[in-house]
């Protein structure tokens, strides 16, 4: 089943074109990641999707429904996003799901349990946190309450590599429930390491799928590192052999990175 729909969307911020004629379709249970420059158009598109904003032309569907109408299926994490200072860890976490439904003790015993996961001490005021653990906060707080569709806009932006990876594992397990999650990020190893599918965005799509299938688009291109000296060759599909059966040295042979795909794509 389509969780989100896009067809021909535009949006335009007065003579600027932010999303040019977008069209997508992601399913329940995907995991799809949006790259693109900065200003490409991603926070714009995800704005649409949570119903902030309306396309100016086009339209965008949520389990075939108006966005503004399926909110309470969304758990959502904007660019901006600011918990509220004054409340303590604990105390965001359940509130939040409470407003989205769940129960005082509900909120509170699976808040508890998030914050645990995530090495936050509940007692703590947010104000009190780092920049980081006020991320993770956010997190929780948007999927405390088990939403269908989760989007999240640069959820990681700030924090470090193992609370990286911390908020990874919480997506997965979300994943694995069989959530549907939509992220935007600068990080490449996040996209690969998370993504069912990724849509490369300058504005319009330039470029979809699964990461397999993307490194199997460029694989006209292939990086051969030398193991003895760690020089890196480029060199093209057809040419391979020739050049492995020249070279004298122990190699490793590898298809481009996200990061070389994206360099490509919008260089
Ligand atoms: N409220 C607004 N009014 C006018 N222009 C805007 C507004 N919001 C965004 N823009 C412009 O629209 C374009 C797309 O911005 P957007 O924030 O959607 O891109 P982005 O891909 O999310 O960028 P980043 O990766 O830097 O977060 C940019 O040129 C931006 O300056």
């Amino acid at each position: 089943m389509s969780v989100v729909e896009a067809k021909g969307v535009w949006k335009m911020y007065g003579k600027l074109v932010a999303n040019q004629d977008i069209s997508f379709e992601i399913n329940e249970g995907e995991f799809v990641t949006f790259l693109g420059p900065n200003g490409g158009g991603k926070t714009t598109l995800m704005r649409q999707i949570y119903g902030e904003l309306t396309p100016t032309k086009g339209e965008i569907k949520v389990m075939g429904k108006r966005p503004s109408k399926m909110l309470k299926f969304m758990g959502v994490v904007p660019q901006e996003g600011k918990p509220l200072d004054s409340l303590t860890a604990w105390e965001h976490v359940t509130l939040l799901g409470m407003i989205k439904g769940l129960s005082r003790a509900e909120a509170s015993s699976r808040g508890k349990e998030l914050l645990d996961k995530m090495g936050i001490n509940p007692k703590t005021r947010v104000d009190d946190l780092s920049g980081g653990s006020k991320r993770k906060v956010l997190i929780i707080s948007a999927i405390i309450s088990e939403p269908k569709l989760v989007i999240l806009d640069e959820p990681t932006v700030g924090l470090d590599p193992e609370a990286r990876r911390e908020v990874w594992k919480l997506l997965l397990d979300m994943k694995k429930d069989g959530k549907t999650i939509i992220l935007t990020t600068h990080y490449m190893e996040e996209a690969e390491e998370l993504s069912d599918r990724i849509y490369f965005v300058n504005k319009r799509i330039m470029m979809e799928g699964s990461v397999r299938e993307l490194k199997g688009k460029f694989s006209e291109y292939y990086e051969v590192l030398n193991l003895d000296t760690g020089e890196k060759y480029i060199v093209k599909g057809e040419e391979i052999r020739d050049f492995l059966q020249r070279s004298n040295f122990r190699f490793e042979v590898r298809l481009p990175s996200l990061e070389e795909i994206y360099m490509r794509l919008f260089q």
